[in-house]
């Protein structure tokens, strides 16, 4: 069965499906993310790859309500290192594009490349590589695009700046989805949870001192709203486990002291 990504051939997303899946991995191609989910929950995909961080535009907040609306689980996690490049039709220069358009995250990524060049407008686009496409397509000779090189040499654009992100070192964390949980075959080491706690004074730092009591490190903790509940929150955790007993056991505690628990799914940790 295929793996649904969003993006076309060329994107971050199917980059990381030939990463985890192989070369000839065989794959579904959406323009949204809610398309993967709806995907993987209706059986016509049997994974999905969605990124869900970024590290220097943050978390894609959305997508955490995404996955928990759609009722999906997480495998497992995928680290991509990623190098943005503005690309357009061969021979133009970077003060011929009057417009780049890309994925909104990748966007984000490269805000101070693009205080530099001001006569650019930035629109946001479905993928990285369906913007190289389109212009590649329809000959655009006024329009750029932010994507790999692997998309400038599928789309035959030429680069006009390489590494355009604005630090080197930039990585987007990517989470590998499906219908049913599933336990690796050795003992995990990382876990993601939705906790929605009982909105009183202190409790999260009582939460917090639950995980911390149990040796367990959070990775990641964000605030999500509980949208039938106007200004309740529920927290997506991320947390590293290194005694899977104190990890049962803080749950446990957590769950004693009155909070609701929701495991998303327990893997290993790819973090490089
Ligand atoms: O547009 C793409 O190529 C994608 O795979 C999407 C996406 C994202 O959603 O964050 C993936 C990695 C980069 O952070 C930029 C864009």
């Amino acid at each position: 069965m295929p793996i649904a990504i969003q993006g076309i051939p060329g994107s971050f997303h199917h980059q990381v499906a030939i990463n985890v899946f192989g070369i000839d991995a065989d794959v579904l191609c959406f323009d949204t993310f809610e398309e993967i989910a709806a995907a993987v929950g209706n059986g016509s995909a049997s994974q999905g790859v969605m990124a869900i961080e970024n590290s220097i535009a943050g978390a894609i907040l959305p997508n955490y309500e995404v996955i928990d609306r759609h009722g999906l689980f997480i495998q497992g996690e995928h680290y991509l290192p990623i190098s943005h490049n503005l690309m357009a039709l061969p021979g133009l220069k970077v003060e011929n594009l009057q417009v780049v358009k890309s994925h909104p995250m990748a966007i984000l990524q490269c805000q101070t490349f693009f205080q530099k060049h001001p006569h650019i407008k930035l629109e946001p686009g479905k993928d990285t590589a369906s913007v190289a496409r389109e212009i590649s397509e329809k000959k655009l000779q006024y329009q750029g695009a932010i994507a790999s090189h692997k998309a400038a040499e599928i789309y035959g654009l030429e680069i006009l700046a390489e590494n355009i992100q604005t630090v080197e070192e930039n990585f987007t964390r990517f989470i590998l989805l499906a219908k049913e949980p599933e336990k690796p075959a050795q003992i995990p080491n990382k876990a993601s949870l939705k906790v929605i706690i009982r909105n009183e004074k202190g409790a999260l730092a009582k939460l917090l001192q639950i995980f911390a009591d149990q040796d367990l490190d959070l990775s990641k903790i964000q605030s999500i709203p509980v949208i039938e509940k106007p200004w309740d929150y529920a927290f997506f955790i991320d947390t590293l486990i290194s005694d899977y007993s104190k990890y049962s056991k803080a749950l446990e505690k957590v769950r004693g002291a009155g909070n609701e628990v929701k495991i998303f799914g327990e893997y290993i940790s790819q973090k490089p």
